[in-house]
């Protein structure tokens, strides 16, 4: 995972500049669409070592993140028909309509390309690679070939964007929501700084030793999974008994993870932000594991979990030490749109932190 932090940095660099931009100038940010960037820009950044500009533009300039949301509805409409999508797929080429990640597909050719000829942009942290690099070098060693290294990089910007920046918009709206949580996090923060157990920018290793941060962390993966459709299995040879009821071989059976999490039966107060049932010595100990199935499980369970944990660890506490968020309808819901992921939508000022009163 050290050898992505750089790539993180790097992109943190321009959120915390845009973030001052934005208390400066006293803009109200749509702050989940503006995460949408930066997870894009991040996730392009580790694996191709170019990030999609969206930050700095901020803009959907190549369409993506739009196409992306079609792309999943159409998969969350036609998943369960499988033999229709593949109808569709023939009827669409006979017509010449073009594949929605036509751009995303030419973006990540080019990058592919680019890197073969000049390989990686010169990195204050010299021990960061991007993930392509590691992809070419199984390349020499004939492990792979170039169609494994197009849809590596590909899986990666599709599946590690929206995801991650659908759980970081609910981490902050969590985290800010809740002034005993922001007070909690904010002294975790200082004291690990006093104690110079916390550097600027905040390292990977440092923020995992922050029980505080991975309490917030895991318990709004539990709150607000990202994914909030059922992930599908395939019942083997033998069939199985699930609940008491026997399913034979070849059934599709599976859950979402948003049943799981708010189940009362594994869980107190489900509906309640508490990262404490997290920690160490907490009343409620031990979690069921089922409660932790934001990434899935299993062999098919998310290849980019840690990617996305770092992510998360290295840019919570920056933007918690640095600003405060204020919403445009403090204590009110927000709004979900819900198919195959879980947006959220909230509107929100980015002010410079004040100091603590007292
Ligand atoms: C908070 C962020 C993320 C969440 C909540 C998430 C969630 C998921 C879920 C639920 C699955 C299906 C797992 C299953 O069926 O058991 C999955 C699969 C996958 N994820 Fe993630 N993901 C995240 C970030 C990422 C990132 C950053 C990457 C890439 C770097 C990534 C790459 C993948 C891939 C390649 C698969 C398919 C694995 C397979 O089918 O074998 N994900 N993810």
């Amino acid at each position: 995972m050290v050898n992505y932090e750089g790539a993180v940095e790097k992109m943190n660099v321009v959120l915390m500049r845009k973030f001052r931009e934005f208390a400066e100038t006293r803009r109200l940010v749509q702050l989940p669409v503006f995460l949408q960037y930066y997870a894009f820009d991040v996730i392009s950044y580790i694996t191709m070592d170019r990030s999609f500009d969206m930050m700095e533009t901020e803009r959907d300039r190549t369409g993506f993140l739009h196409k992306i949301k079609v792309a999943t509805e159409h998969q969350m409409s036609f998943g369960p028909f499988p033999f229709l999508h593949v109808v569709l797929t023939r009827v669409a080429a006979l017509l010449k309509l073009k594949d929605p990640h036509n751009e995303l597909f030419q973006f990540i050719g080019e990058s592919i390309q680019r890197f073969r000829q000049v390989g990686s942009e010169p990195n204050e942290n010299p021990k960061s690679e991007p993930f392509l690099a590691k992809l070419l070098d199984l390349e020499l060693k004939g492990k792979i070939d170039e169609g494994s290294i197009f849809s590596s990089c590909g899986s990666n910007v599709i599946a590690g964007s929206d995801t991650t920046a659908i759980t970081l918009s609910a981490a902050f709206f969590y985290i800010y929501q809740n002034p005993m949580v922001l007070k909690k996090l904010r002294d975790e923060i200082d004291a690990h700084e006093r104690a110079g157990l916390l550097s600027s920018p905040a390292g990977f290793k440092e923020a995992q030793q922050m029980p505080y941060l991975q309490g917030i962390i895991r318990e709004t993966l539990r709150m607000h999974p990202a994914v909030a459709q059922m992930l599908p299995r395939e019942v083997p040879q033998d069939g199985v008994v699930l609940s008491g009821y026997h399913f034979p071989a070849k059934t599709q059976v599976g859950i979402s993870a948003w049943a799981l999490h708010y189940n009362p039966e594994l869980i107190d107060s489900p509906r309640v932000f508490r990262p404490e049932r997290w920690l160490e010595g907490d009343a409620n100990k031990p979690l069921s594991p089922a409660l932790n199935f934001a990434f899935g499980g299993g062999s098919r369970v998310c290849l980019g979990k840690n990617i996305s944990l770092l992510e998360m660890a290295k840019v919570i506490p920056e933007v918690v030490r640095h600003f405060d968020i204020r919403f445009k309808n403090p204590g009110q819901r927000w709004e979900l749109d819900v198919g195959w992921f879980t947006w959220s939508s909230y509107k929100c000022w980015i002010e410079e932190r004040r100091p603590a009163k007292g």
